[in-house]
């Protein structure tokens, strides 16, 4: 059979150099770093600098993969921009004679001692996911340059039998390993160990939190000056039926459906205090109705795994890493200038995109800029004096979408914090609550955006939309905190006093909700419409008593 006739390279370099040869010439990685990389990563998922000018990219480091046979290069290049800041990203580098290999998906063309090749990326390469596999499960046997592959508690397998692309969507580039192990390959990279891989080692090793994929490995780059970046790390592989977001989301529209078929009078549904505690079987019974029993066992379960993962994180007393501290000034300070560039920034951007919006968003928007000096003030409210809780190491970036279902059970997932962060903000010690707070935030959206995504379905108003959502958000919360609190007192997490855990709440999801403005203004403004109404309620919950103040 003819193989097919190569794609037209938009990029072909030549050098009189071997393959062995080509990283240290410093013309051919001027030439790499000019049009062609400029070109190739724009066209990446995982690139994440889409939004910003680049200005030029340099390679910062490189290293080699080899084995007696094959030669691959890890390239750390940084990404320069107009606006004055620069972003690393990771690019393995391999050879293939036939772009078929590859499926045309290729970096250039280039032509070697006049010998005609193309570059690719290795990740696509079975011997180069192969070859990595074999270097972790060898672990610290082999001494590599600067680099550090590591085998991890929870790699059971010597052999390598197969390896293929996850295949979903994600910011960074994660390949399975003989049907059991899953390796990310970090693509956004930063000097210091990266969270995920830091918490999955302790949670496996230290925390025995069961509920995580075990940690089974990792590839780091040890720089001369004792910097550290994590290139890789590798997990066991969790059978799942999908992610808790679609999970609860499939339930929450199944009993927004009942309701609209059904003739409820929702003033005769119990009313909650915000952040009030109920147990399960105090749930509402016309709630339990429309939504089963099933429903709000679950939130208990997902309760009851997330105060474990706190437990786990907060039980430490000999790495400072992760040793529980108390609230300081220090912090206070670092808090509170970070909320207040964080609202700066919303505000600005709000500005800026208000012609995007309209109708509810509109209105709530308007609502929102004529109370910045309110929400600021909130932020602005926070004194360590009063808190006597501890903090600990946290998830960072806990929602629905981070959490994988199999058979009614719970298990959490990419530790890497929230990714505006820098990557030291990322490992300051928070509250436990500020995670709690983002799962509430989390429920809050999937109820919302199941109402805002199937209005065709209704017929009943939205205003009796929006009051079964208070009504059921407040009992989905109401089950959480019960079974958390509980949990996490009788296991010595210290998250303060009754006061203190309304106080720290609020604060918590005010701060989530303003977070998630600037997210979703920027990646999807449809949905802007969600945070809005979140901030309204938590600045107005008029019909609540409850106080936000110590
Ligand atoms: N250990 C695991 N077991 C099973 N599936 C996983 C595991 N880790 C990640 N996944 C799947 O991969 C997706 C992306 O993982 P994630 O760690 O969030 O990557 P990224 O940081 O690139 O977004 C998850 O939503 C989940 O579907
Ligand atoms: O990409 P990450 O998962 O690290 O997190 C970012 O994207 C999330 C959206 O995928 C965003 O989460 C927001 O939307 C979710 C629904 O899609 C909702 O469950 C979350 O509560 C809400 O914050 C997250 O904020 C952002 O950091």
């Amino acid at each position: 059979m003819a193989s097919k006739t190569p794609p037209k390279p938009k990029h072909s370099l030549e050098f009189p150099l071997t393959w062995e040869e080509l990283m240290k010439s410093v013309e051919f990685q001027k030439q790499l770093c000019g049009d062609v990389l400029q070109d190739y990563i724009l066209q990446q998922r995982w690139y994440g600098g889409k939004a910003s000018k680049l200005k030029y990219i340099d390679v910062l480091d490189y290293f080699s993969v080899q084995n007696e046979s094959d030669l691959y290069y890890g390239l750390v290049i940084e990404a320069n921009y107009v606006e004055a800041f620069v972003q690393d990203y990771f690019l393995p580098l391999g050879l293939v004679k036939h772009p078929d290999a590859v499926d045309g998906n290729i970096i250039a063309h280039i032509k070697l001692n006049e010998e005609e090749f193309w570059l690719v990326d290795a990740s696509l390469l079975e011997s180069f996911r192969k070859m990595i596999f074999e270097k972790i499960t060898e672990g610290n046997k082999t001494k590599h340059q600067h680099l550090e592959y590591r085998r991890g508690r929870k790699c059971l397998d010597d052999d390598y039998t197969s390896s293929r692309f996850l295949g979903v969507e994600q910011s960074n580039t994660s390949v399975v390993y003989n049907e059991k192990y899953i390796l990310k390959f970090f693509r956004r990279l930063y000097v210091n160990h990266n969270p995920d891989y830091e918490l999955s080692k302790y949670l496996t090793n230290k925390g025995q939190f069961e509920n995580t994929p075990g940690y089974a490995g990792s590839i780091t780059l040890k720089f001369s000056d004792k910097n550290v970046m994590t290139i890789a790390l590798m997990q066991e592989m969790i059978p799942n039926e999908g992610d808790a977001w679609d999970y609860f989301s499939k339930n929450i529209r199944k009993g927004i459906q009942a309701f609209n078929a059904s003739k409820r009078d929702l003033a005769k549904i119990q009313k909650l205090s915000p952040l009030q505690q109920i147990n399960e079987n105090e749930v509402d019974a016309q709630l339990t109705e429309l939504f089963g029993k099933s429903f709000f066992e679950d939130i208990e379960t997902l309760a009851h795994r997330t105060a474990e993962m706190h437990v786990s994180l907060g039980m430490e007393r000999i790495n400072t890493e992760f040793t529980p501290s108390g609230y300081s000034y220090d912090y206070t300070v670092w808090l509170k200038n970070r909320l207040v560039y964080m609202l700066d920034n919303r505000i600005n951007l709000l500005e800026n995109n208000l012609h995007k919006l309209d109708g509810l968003a509109l209105d709530l928007a308007q609502a929102l800029l004529s109370n910045k000096k309110e929400v600021k003030k909130r932020f602005l409210d926070f004194d360590e004096n009063r808190l006597k809780g501890e903090r600990i190491r946290v998830h960072g970036d806990y929602h629905l979408g981070q959490v994988l279902v199999n058979e009614r059970d719970f298990y959490i997932i990419d530790f890497e914090g929230e990714p505006e962060s820098t990557i030291r903000d990322r490992k300051v010690k928070q509250p436990p609550l500020k995670d709690v707070a983002g799962m509430f935030r989390s429920f809050n959206y999937a109820i919302y955006a199941s109402i805002f995504n199937h209005q065709d379905e209704h017929n009943k108003s939205i205003e009796e939309h929006f009051e079964l959502a208070e009504l059921l958000y407040d009992q989905m919360v109401g089950v959480f905190l019960y079974t958390y609190i509980d949990y996490v007192q009788s296991h010595n997490l210290n998250i303060g006093y009754r006061k203190e855990i309304e106080f720290l709440l609020h604060y918590c999801l005010l701060e989530k909700a303003i977070y998630e403005l600037g997210y979703e203004l920027n990646s999807r403004p449809r949905w802007a419409i969600i945070p809005l109404k979140g901030i309204s309620s938590i600045l107005n919950p008029e019909q609540h008593e409850s106080s936000t103040s110590l």
